[in-house]
């Protein structure tokens, strides 16, 4: 039998959540399929329980700053990891009811269907034994970590998709990778007392293009845990366990957790059967504004359109597919002053135009270090660099990478202040309070108006004019 159905909306992810929010304003002839476990990536293996683990981590972490404060008796501190987990399990059930509560436990079998769904052709999707024909498609299926095909499903090798259902950590571990997943699952292990050592094959970690601020991120966190960087890491098994080589390095660990990216989950649902052109990643082409494949009404939103993996991204394409499958008048994605935040600890975060975008005769670079700056030296945690970019002509803030305490604050302001055409000048005029981190910003700010107020040095014949004419 097939069900007609308005839209079929594949993914339950917070792309497609939000898009059914708009969906069902206009019709009930909708259906939501999701494969796998209901709750959200983000909620379930993402954004919340790493951030509670990393939380957690630096709250045990703190203990090391104690005996400067007069508070003795520190050494005596433990941290119990299986507890520890728990709580962060916890805490990701929290996060997933309170999904769940406002979305798919108001749902019907008419409107939720569980399976993985593949597309017979353009018009009809297969979902087990069902087969659903719907007017509009959304695609949300999101993403997955990529782990090489010989290590998948291995004792020992783990991912964000398994780390939070651990029982017992294990004692040493190889982060492969190190973008934002392995600088902040790498750095949480490593403060709950594993031996973590991290590997990437590029000379960049987090992605940070900068590179004096790249230099300065990798020299803070190569202080706390070794980081071995711009070699292809060979991974081979041994005694139970594995061993890791980087260059002229080896490293024996328990277990190797990937982080080496997450690719848009479009296999299942085959694509191919569409029949439309599709790229080497086997992604159809989709206009960015309506989020539409080119003649379907068909429409791709959050991590299932690949490029950098981001909550609000997803919730937004997710509410502006959901209008576009209903409505004729069609409304346009528009990416923002773009913002990645790091929450390491120091954090890392780049907004705006990156380094390697920028034309260097035009742009003017602040450069400030966090040692000096008042409130970080109460907090402890001085350690850090941040550059901020401006057009020389227009005097507009263009960019910034940083690293450094409370860089997710910083990068906000920034962010808006970019997205809002701010010039350097403008934003000296706001203001700023004492003692703050903010006042770095100021301070890199304040450097930036010296540099685009400067008058450019004359050349020497011109500086001879005066002295010929008084002669
Ligand atoms: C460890 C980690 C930390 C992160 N931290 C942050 C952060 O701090 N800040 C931030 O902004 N972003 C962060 N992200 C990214 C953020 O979580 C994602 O961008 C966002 O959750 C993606 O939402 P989505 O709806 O596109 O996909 P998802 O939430 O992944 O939903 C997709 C759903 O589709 C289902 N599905 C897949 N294929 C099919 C199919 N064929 N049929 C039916 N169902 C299917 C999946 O099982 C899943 O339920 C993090 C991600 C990870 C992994
Ligand atoms: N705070 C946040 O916003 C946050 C946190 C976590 C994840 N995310 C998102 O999740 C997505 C996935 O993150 P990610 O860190 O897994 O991916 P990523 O693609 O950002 O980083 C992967 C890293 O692995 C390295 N790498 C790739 N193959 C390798 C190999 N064979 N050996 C060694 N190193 C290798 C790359 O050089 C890169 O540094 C990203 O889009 C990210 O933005 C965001």
């Amino acid at each position: 039998m097939t069900t007609n159905v308005d839209v079929a909306i594949i993914g339950a992810g917070h792309a497609g959540l939000n898009a059914v929010k708009e969906v069902r304003k206009v019709t009930d002839r909708w259906i939501l399929i999701n494969g796998g476990p209901l709750g959200t990536t983000c909620a379930r293996i993402g954004c919340m329980p790493s951030k509670v683990a990393i939380h957690l981590a630096d709250t045990y972490q703190i203990r090391q700053r104690l005996e400067r404060y007069g508070v003795g008796g520190t050494e005596h501190l433990q941290i119990d990891r299986q507890a520890a987990m728990e709580h962060v399990r916890d805490l990701r059930d929290t996060f997933v009811d309170l999904v769940l509560a406002n979305t798919t436990d108001e749902m019907d079998e008419e409107h939720l269907v569980d399976g993985y769904a593949a597309f017979i052709d353009s018009d009809r999707i297969k979902v087990g034994d069902q087969i659903i024909a719907p007017k509009a498609v959304i695609i949300a299926t999101g993403a997955r970590s990529v782990v090489p095909p010989e290590w998948e499903a291995a004792d020992g090798v783990l991912t964000v998709d398994t780390l939070f259902e651990q029982e017992r950590l294990p004692e040493s571990v190889a982060v492969i990778g190190l973008g934002p997943i392995g600088l902040e699952i790498g750095q949480a292990l490593h403060r709950l007392g594993i031996d973590v050592t991290g590997f990437d094959h590029g000379e960049r970690i987090a992605r940070i293009a900068d590179p004096a601020v790249n230099r300065a991120a990798i020299d803070i966190f190569q202080r706390e845990f070794p980081l071995l960087v711009g070699h292809e890491p060979s991974i081979s098994r041994r005694d139970g366990g594995f061993v890791v080589r980087s260059g002229d390095n080896q490293v024996d660990v328990e277990a190797i957790f990937f982080a080496i990216g997450r690719h848009a989950h479009l296999k299942p649902l085959h694509l191919e059967r569409l029949g439309v052109p599709l790229n080497d990643q086997g992604m159809p082409l989709v206009d960015p504004g309506t989020l539409k494949l080119s003649k379907r009404p068909i429409y791709v939103a959050g991590d299932a359109v690949g490029g950098i993996a981001n909550l609000q991204r997803a919730a937004e394409q997710g509410r502006i597919a959901g209008w576009n499958a209903v409505h004729r008048r069609q409304r346009r994605y528009r990416s923002r002053a773009p913002m990645a935040i790091i929450f390491s600890e120091p954090n890392i975060a780049v907004v705006g135009r990156q380094w390697h975008t920028l034309d260097p005769d035009r742009t003017a670079v602040a450069q400030q270090r966090f040692g000096p700056v008042g409130r970080a030296l109460i907090m402890g945690q001085n350690r850090g660099l941040m550059r901020v970019y401006a057009d020389r002509r227009s005097g507009r803030l263009l960019g910034a990478a940083m690293v450094g305490p409370r860089c997710e604050h910083l990068a906000h302001l920034l962010c808006w202040a970019i997205e809002s055409g701010m010039t350097v000048d403008r934003a000296l005029e706001m203001p700023f309070y004492h003692p703050v981190i903010e006042e770095a910003l100021q301070d890199a700010l304040i450097e930036l108006r010296e540099m685009l107020h400067a008058k450019p040095s004359r050349p020497a014949w011109r500086r001879l004019i005066p002295r010929l004419s008084s002669a």
